[in-house]
């Protein structure tokens, strides 16, 4: 028996939200290992998202989400922040490790709503998961949690300040954000410069996005790898429409941190 099947042996994982990166987290959990049969996904009833979840292999691990907190040890929520009020009278129990990969939505808030404890994960995009390239913030600290994430090849940098899931949250954009900045010829080195003034591992963040954008062979290829990264309403595609519009590359990262700030007080006020 291998590290990972010791770590996971007596788990049962739950994934709230069968979007591009709760089936990608499904997918990968599935690769390390780990048993289909302990392993339950949930989404919000689109057709488009069941035939995803059909591609992906996923259709007898669909669950509703009732039984994915009831029965679950460790559950990710990966729904979209702005969903965040559809799991307010779920029966999450404090017993299973609650792990919440939303952009923006602080642990104060989650604790408000969903009555327990959560911890807090950012993730980067689909493809550097796929390919075992991954990095993921973590906060507020867990060991267990940093485990899950090392068997998933994802790189862990454990956050002191949750006020930095902001900063790194345009972090994990960035790979989208390069693109399409170099595109465009823009100068980039001061905007890490200025960030890395707020948050002393973004330089590093910047050196491994440089260094995970595949090569495309078409603009098609390179356009949905984008749209993998960008969550509807999110942060990447706030940065992107920022570059588009004619913004400078620090200007576009300052708008993804105010984005991921706006998500949370918008979240708050849906409620
Ligand atoms: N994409 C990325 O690279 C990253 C995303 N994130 C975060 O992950 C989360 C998901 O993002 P992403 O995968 O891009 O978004 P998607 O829109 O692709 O996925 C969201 C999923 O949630 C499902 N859903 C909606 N309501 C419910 C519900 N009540 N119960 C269960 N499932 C529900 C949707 O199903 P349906 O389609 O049927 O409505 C959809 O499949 C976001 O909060 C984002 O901030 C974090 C890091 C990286
Ligand atoms: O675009 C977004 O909002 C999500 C969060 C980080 C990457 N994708």
């Amino acid at each position: 028996m291998d590290g990972n099947e010791i770590l996971l042996v007596n788990e049962t994982i739950g994934i709230i939200g069968a979007g591009v990166l709760g089936r990608t987290l499904a997918g990968t959990f599935v690769e390390c290992g780990f048993p289909g049969e302990r392993l339950m996904v949930s989404y919000g009833g689109k057709p488009s998202t069941f035939e995803s979840i059909k591609e992906a292999k996923l259709v007898e691990n669909i669950a509703d989400n009732n039984e994915i907190c009831q029965r679950s040890t460790i559950i990710f929520i990966a729904v979209k922040p702005q969903a965040l009020k559809e799991l307010k009278c779920l029966p999450f129990t404090g017993s299973s490790l609650v792990v919440s990969c939303m952009a923006g939505i602080s642990s104060v808030l989650l604790e408000e709503i969903l009555g327990i404890d959560v911890f807090r994960i950012m993730p980067s995009g689909p493809d550097t998961i796929r390919k075992g390239k991954g990095i993921a913030a973590v906060y507020p600290q867990n060991y267990t949690l940093t485990e899950i994430l090392s068997v998933l090849g994802l790189k862990a940098y454990e956050l002191q300040d949750e006020e930095m899931m902001h900063t790194f949250t345009v972090g994990v954009c960035l790979p989208a954000a390069i693109m399409v900045a170099d595109k465009k010829g823009l100068d980039m080195d001061y905007a890490i410069e200025a960030i890395e003034k707020e948050y002393a591992d973004f330089e590093e963040i910047y050196i491994w996005a440089k260094n995970v954008i595949p090569d495309f062979d078409s603009d098609k290829e390179e356009k949905k790898y984008i749209e993998h990264m960008c969550t509807k309403g999110g942060i990447t595609e706030a940065i992107v429409n920022s570059l588009n519009s004619g913004d400078t590359f620090l200007d576009a990262l300052k708008k993804g941190i105010a984005r991921s700030r706006e998500i949370s007080t918008s979240a708050r006020l849906t409620l």
